[in-house]
């Protein structure tokens, strides 16, 4: 058989540091010819176009899929396997395929989706690389908060009380090859070796660990593992296995659109007020600055916020603040909008 294409799969929890990864990837692909996958959950494009805003050699509409309409490991058929045969016909076939998964997506499908025979003839999963947010897992963000389970149960007897989101890490850390332990800057050291120690007792045996801020790993270390995921699907246990697919009932998305934002600072305090009132998990997207010629890119992972300029905004482009925002499907959405209401553009208008 000829040699396979080997693709890295980069999973790892909302705003946990992949699309920056991808990113340091790029930067350092030494002349590599490498194809990018990126699909997230919610309905705007946001990593792709912020991947693209960086002017990065490598970082061409070209270079850089999107995979839309929703989570990866549920829309493997109808999105991943077209997109990929469509990567797989271009006649400069790529030296390595990395895959970027939705913070929400379990691996495991996708892994398993290597196995179609046209993708098995030409692709091999060389690794799937899951990067964790050392701060949120320091948190105590994925694991049950044992008074709500306590309250939940109180109030409703039939309510199942799995807790979505330590689920969805839990797989995203059972199916990985190799774990990076990113946002360790936000920790001091010897908060990181407990959490590593306790990190690693829950890792297959032989999944190595990294740290890394701003998920700066050579990606010597992360490429070239050679694991072939896609034969060995037994040993990566998922909380569901026997399931066709994941319930992402669990999860709620929504966008803003917002109207062009004067007073920055202030739009930051009510959204880091909305943060902690409603339990967002992650906000993202763009803002328009009247008088500015770059557009700024607006990020929330959980409780922390940062903002920065990208790319000039385009002549004829049109100029607009958009949010996407995604909680537990328990979020207020309504209220959260009623919050906004004076930064909103009337629906009308969008
Ligand atoms: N302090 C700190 N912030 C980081 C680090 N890595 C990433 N971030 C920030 O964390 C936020 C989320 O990073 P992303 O790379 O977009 O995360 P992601 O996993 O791609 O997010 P989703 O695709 O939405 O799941 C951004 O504001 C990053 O700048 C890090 O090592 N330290």
């Amino acid at each position: 058989m000829a040699r396979r294409i080997p693709a890295t799969i980069i999973s790892g929890f909302l705003g946990a540091g992949k699309t920056t990864l991808i990113r340091h990837v790029i930067e350092n692909a030494k002349g590599k010819r490498l194809a990018f996958l990126i699909n997230e959950f919610g309905d705007l494009g946001i990593d792709r176009d912020m991947l693209l805003g960086c002017g990065l050699e490598g970082c061409t509409d070209d270079d850089i899929m999107e995979l839309a309409n929703g989570c990866i490991c549920c829309t493997v058929a109808d999105d991943f396997l077209p997109t990929m045969e469509k990567l797989l016909d271009r006649p400069d076939k790529p030296d390595h395929i990395v895959i970027e998964t939705s913070g929400l997506a379990l691996p495991k499908p996708l892994v398993k989706a290597f196995n179609w025979p046209e993708i098995k003839a030409q692709v091999t999963v060389d690794g799937v690389v899951t990067v964790v947010d050392a701060k949120a897992l320091a948190e105590g963000r994925f694991a049950d908060d044992e008074d709500a389970v306590q309250q939940q149960r109180e109030a409703d007897e039939a309510l199942d009380h799995d807790n979505p989101l330590e689920e969805v890490f839990d797989d995203q850390l059972f199916c990985a090859d190799i774990v990076v332990l990113n946002k360790v800057d936000l920790l001091d050291g010897a908060q990181v070796d407990v959490l590593e120690a306790e990190l690693q007792t829950r890792l297959r045996p032989g999944v190595h660990l990294v740290r890394s801020d701003q998920s700066g790993v050579d990606p010597a270390v992360l490429m070239g593992l050679d694991k072939a995921a896609e034969d060995d699907l037994d040993a990566r246990p998922s909380h569901h296995d026997g399931a066709d697919d994941h319930d992402h009932d669990d999860f709620h998305s929504f966008v803003l659109n917002l109207a062009s934002v004067n007073d920055p600072t202030a739009l930051e305090m009510m959204l880091k007020s909305l943060i902690e009132q409603y339990d967002i998990l992650r906000i993202k997207g763009f803002l328009d600055r009247p008088g500015l010629p770059r557009r700024e890119v607006f990020q929330a992972a959980g409780p922390r916020l940062q903002r920065y300029f990208d790319r000039p905004w385009r002549d004829g482009e049109n100029r607009r603040s958009e949010l996407v925002v995604i909680g537990l499907h328990t979020i207020d959405e309504a209220a959260i909008r009623a919050h906004l209401s004076d930064w909103s553009i009337p629906a009308a208008a969008e």
